[in-house]
This record gives C-alpha cells, sequence and structure tokens, in this order.
C-alpha cells in the first residue's frame, strides 16, 4: 500500500469528491458510518459517548458518528470546542443535522473549567483535530488534550490522535498530543503512527476504509510503501519442475567466532529455508563440527584461524555474500572484511560486526558491490551515522545514508524501514515484540542471503524477507507466545509464512 502525507491525502480526497462524484457532505458520512460501526461492536450502549469537537472536519466527522451512535441507542453528548469561530460547510450542516435529530446533549466549552463530569465508564471520541492540523496545540486544545490525558477513561481518536502530525512532529509540544487507546485512521495509515515514540498517542491503531478514489490514489505519486502482503507475493517468480539446485543460486555465509557459532546456525538455517539452491558457511576451524552438525544441509568452507574470521575462499562460485552476524572486532577480521569488499562483485548483505567494523570508516561503503544491503538495529545505525533526536530524523538519515553510498539500507524495528539508493521507503508491516531476542537478526540476514542467492533483485529481496521473518513471527508467536519466542521459532514458521505468500 503507497502511503501519503496529510496534504497528499486532502488531494486524494478532494478528487475523490470531484470524480466520484461524491458530496463532501456524504464523504463525511461513509466515514463517520465506518467508525461507528467499529464502536457499536466495541462498547455497550450501558457506556455515555462523549464527542469532543474541533473546528474542522474532524469534528464534523465527530459530530455525525454521535448522530449516527445516538441512532444506534447509544447515550451521546456533544462539546464543541468554542473557539469564537462559528463551523462552516459540513461541520456546520452536521450540527444542524443533530439538533433536528434532538437526541444527543449539545454544548460548547469556551474555557477548562466547562469541562463535564464524568463516570469511569464514559468513552471519548476525540474529533478535535485530525489530519488538517497546521501548528502544535496551545490555549484552550492543548488544555482539554491535557485533561482528557489525565482521565482514566477509554479515548478513541478520529483519524489521527488530536495534536499528533502526520508526518515530521520534530519541535511538537509532546505535552498537548492527545493520548488514545484507539486511533481510527481513515484508509491510510499516516506515516507518523510507524514511529515507536508516537505509540503513547496512537495507541493501537486501526485503517478503516472509506472508499476514497482508486485513480486518486493511483495518480498520486509516492516513495513511501505499507509493505503487505500482496506487496510482497508478486516478488517471488514460480518455481519450474526442471528447476535445480543451481538454478537458486550459492550463498557465501561468512558468519561466527569462538562463543558465537549460534548465529553462524540461526543465519544458515534462515538462508536454507528462504530457498537458496546451494548455502556455504564460512567458519573458524572450531566451528567445523558445530555447522556440520547442526546444518547438515550446509557445506563448510574452514578459516585457518581456530577462532575467527580471517580468509575467505574463491568468490567465483557464489551468487550472493553475507558477513557480519558473531564475527566479531578483531584486526585479522577487520582486514579480511576490506579484502571481501574489494574483491566481491555480487550483492552483498552487511550485518551485525561487520557494520561496526565499516563504522569506522564509511569510506568503505562506496566500495561494496552495487545495491548491497546494511541491515543495522538503531545501536548499529547509530554508530554507522551519529544520533538522531527522534525517528524521523532518523529515517531522513538512513534515506541520506542509501543515496549517499549506493547501498540499500534496513532499519530494524518495530515498523522496520528499508531506504533504498534511488530514494525509495518501505515499512514492514509485520511482526511482534517477542521478536526482540537474541538470535532474531541473525536469522533475518540469513533469509535476506537467501532470496539474493535466488537472484531477487536486492531491493526486493530485503522487502520480502522483513516481511517474512515478521510473518513467520506472528505465526510463532500466536502457538507459542511472543514471550516464550524465540529466533528457531521464527526459522521453524518461515514455511506456513511462504505458504501465507504462496
Ligand atoms: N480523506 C479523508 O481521509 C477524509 C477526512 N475527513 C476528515 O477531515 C479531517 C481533516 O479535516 P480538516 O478540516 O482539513 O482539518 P482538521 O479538522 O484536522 O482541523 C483543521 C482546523 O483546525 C485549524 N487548526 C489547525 N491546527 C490548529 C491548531 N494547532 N490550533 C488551532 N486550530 C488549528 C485549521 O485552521 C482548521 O480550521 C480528517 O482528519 C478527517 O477526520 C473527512 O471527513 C472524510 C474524508
Ligand atoms: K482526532
Amino acid at each position: 500500500m503507497k502511503l501519503f502525507t496529510t496534504k497528499q491525502i486532502a488531494e486524494i480526497d478532494k478528487f475523490t469528491i470531484e470524480n466520484e462524484p461524491v458530496a463532501d457532505i456524504d464523504l463525511m458520512e461513509r466515514a463517520a458510518m465506518q467508525v461507528s460501526n467499529w464502536l457499536v461492536f466495541r462498547f455497550t450502549t450501558e457506556q455515555r459517548m462523549l464527542f469532543f469537537v474541533g473546528p474542522g472536519n474532524n469534528g464534523g466527522d465527530a459530530l455525525a458518528i454521535a448522530r449516527q451512535m445516538a441512532d444506534f441507542n447509544f447515550w451521546c453528548e456533544v462539546f464543541l470546542l468554542d473557539l469564537g469561530k462559528e463551523l462552516k460547510g459540513s461541520p456546520a450542516i452536521n450540527w444542524r443535522r443533530l439538533e433536528k435529530q434532538g437526541k444527543v446533549k449539545l454544548a460548547k466549552i469556551s474555557k477548562l473549567d466547562e469541562f463535564p463530569e464524568i463516570e469511569p465508564t464514559d468513552v471519548f471520541l476525540d474529533g478535535l483535530f485530525g489530519s488538517g492540523l497546521t501548528r502544535p496545540l496551545k490555549g484552550l486544545p492543548a488544555e482539554i488534550v491535557g485533561k482528557i490525558n489525565e482521565l482514566p477513561n477509554t479515548v478513541v481518536a478520529i483519524d489521527v490522535p488530536s495534536g499528533l502530525m502526520g508526518e515530521n512532529n520534530t519541535g511538537n509540544n509532546f505535552e498537548s498530543i492527545l493520548k488514545a487507546d484507539f486511533t481510527l485512521t481513515f484508509q491510510f495509515p499516516k506515516i507518523s503512527f510507524l514511529f515507536a515514540e508516537h505509540e503513547k498517542f496512537t495507541g493501537q491503531w486501526e485503517v478503516l476504509p472509506i472508499g476514497l478514489h482508486p485513480g486518486g490514489i493511483k495518480k498520486t505519486p509516492s516513495d513511501v510503501v505499507f509493505v503487505e502482503k500482496e506487496d510482497v507475493e508478486k516478488l517471488f517468480p514460480a518455481r519450474s519442475k526442471f528447476s535445480h539446485k543451481g538454478t537458486f543460486g550459492h550463498a557465501l555465509l561468512i558468519a561466527g567466532s569462538y562463543g558465537k557459532m549460534g548465529a553462524t546456525v540461526l543465519a544458515s538455517k534462515g538462508c536454507l529455508r528462504a530457498g537458496t539452491g546451494l548455502l556455504t558457511a564460512h567458519v573458524p576451524r572450531l566451528g567445523y563440527s558445530i555447522i556440520q552438525t547442526a546444518v547438515p544441509e550446509a557445506m563448510v568452507s574452514i578459516d585457518p584461524h581456530d577462532l575467527m574470521f580471517t580468509e575467505f575462499p574463491d568468490l567465483l562460485p557464489f551468487s550472493a555474500i553475507g558477513i557480519g552476524p558473531g564475527i566479531g572486532l578483531k584486526n585479522n577480521s577487520q582486514k579480511a572484511l576490506h579484502e571481501l569488499i574489494e574483491k566481491a562483485e555480487v550483492p552483498m548483505v552487511l550485518d551485525a560486526d561487520a557494520l561496526n567494523i565499516l563504522s569506522e570508516d564509511l569510506g568503505w561503503l562506496k566500495k561494496l558491490p552495487v545495491n548491497s544491503i546494511l541491515a543495522p538495529h538503531p545501536g548499529e545505525f547509530r554508530r554507522l551515522v551519529g544520533d538522531s533526536e527522534n525517528s524521523w530524523e532518523r529515517i531522513e538519515k538512513q534515506r541520506k545514508l542509501a543515496k549517499d553510498y549506493n547501498v540499500i539500507v534496513l532499519l530494524k524495528g518495530a515498523f522496520s524501514s528499508i531506504a533504498t539508493p534511488d530514494g525509495k521507503l518501505y515499512f514492514n508491516s509485520t511482526g511482534n515484540p517477542g521478536m526482540a531476542t537474541a538470535g532474531s537478526g541473525d536469522t533475518l540476514t540469513g533469509i535476506i542471503l537467501g532470496l539474493l542467492a535466488r537472484r531477487i533483485p536486492p531491493a526486493d529481496a530485503v522487502v520480502a524477507a522483513v516481511y517474512l521473518h515478521g510473518l513467520a513471527g506472528d505465526l510463532a508467536a500466536a502457538e507459542k507466545s511472543e514471550t516464550a519466542l524465540i529466533a528457531g521459532d521464527v526459522i521453524d514458521f518461515l514455511g506456513k509464512a511462504f505458504l501465507e505468500v504462496g
């Protein structure tokens, strides 16, 4: 799914109104009905619904929802924020419709003292501000938000939690952003919902389709993609009956050192499960019997050093190279990594210690084969490019790194993001907190390597690998719980994940 800025969403909104065509007020009614249908199944008519209504269309939505919910026999009360201006357009029409219906108590709030008496079971609906927010909240709106945040009641935000910007929240006043338990957002997730520090504002968010015009969505350009099943399905070429091992390539994995051979085992298994034809794992001497025993499907190339990576085999047979998990930072290994980068001609995926080594001198990134992949977690990313004030700034740095060095940068996190040199940005939609566990990243590196070895174009390989890794983790958590989840489970469920994206 393409993701848009709130400005672009307003344009698609306008396109829909003109080309469907549909009257503004009817589109609002449609959006409101989606929210009402959601609320009806979530709450009971014993609970009061208190609507906090702002001056724009977000408020208009709230007024329409209040009327619809009253028709569903819910007790609804409306509190219109009185900012000294009359309602206009569709919000004004919805106010009159409520007056005519006569089932909902209507009040205005012009100062904080007028905040209503509440019961703990009351549900708050936030229709103060949505995607039209232009600046941080202050004055009365900020006070109302502050008051709502102090109370224990369940809060449902309409479209966007009031006060949160749709994209960049640098410089926003975090004290005056509404903290919702649920956010019901229209048609597209807003980009700022994908940043960890905003979870406390959005709560659980859900996308409600409101039938925006497909033509408008198609013609609006966007470099940002929220990766879902249909985006991944199309990346896999069908396997021909006449395929043989060579068709699916030969991966070289360089991983592990004394005390860290588990990283090699996990990455190897991930790689094999991702469908590589052949895998050679290059390991220090001490790792020989470990790999032969734990991963009999892999061939082993043995380093002359007992404990660490110091040399690599002839690169000719390999269609992709993965390096990093558990290799350590010793000088010999650093030197060998640099030599490998000089010689390699097939796409590489670099992770963990390989990235820590390259952080010392980013000049090496320029020498990587084109479209190689860096797969840092936030700590490794910081070592590469320095501190970031927030997720937005981190993403900007990620995109710049990808462009400047012609590499694909995968930043691992809750919604892992992938930046490509041509300026595209992907956010992954799968995965769960249980996957923040030892060896999870090694497994992912293996999966990426396996897809790369199959000669799937590097950007597609990363997007698909991250999605499948997350999906396997979700399937595993459903059976084993997030708490008990270990990296090996993700590998075990990778087959089921592949079946789902068939
Ligand atoms: N395409 C859709 O998704 C649809 C969205 N709908 C709803 O419309 C809102 C966006 O409405 P809009 O009128 O553009 O903006 P808001 O209601 O968010 O508020 C804008 C209003 O407030 C003023 N303002 C902006 N910032 C501030 C501030 N910091 N302090 C005070 N006032 C501020 C601004 O000048 C405007 O007057 C979207 O979220 C959906 O809920 C449609 O109903 C259906 C289609
Ligand atoms: K809102």
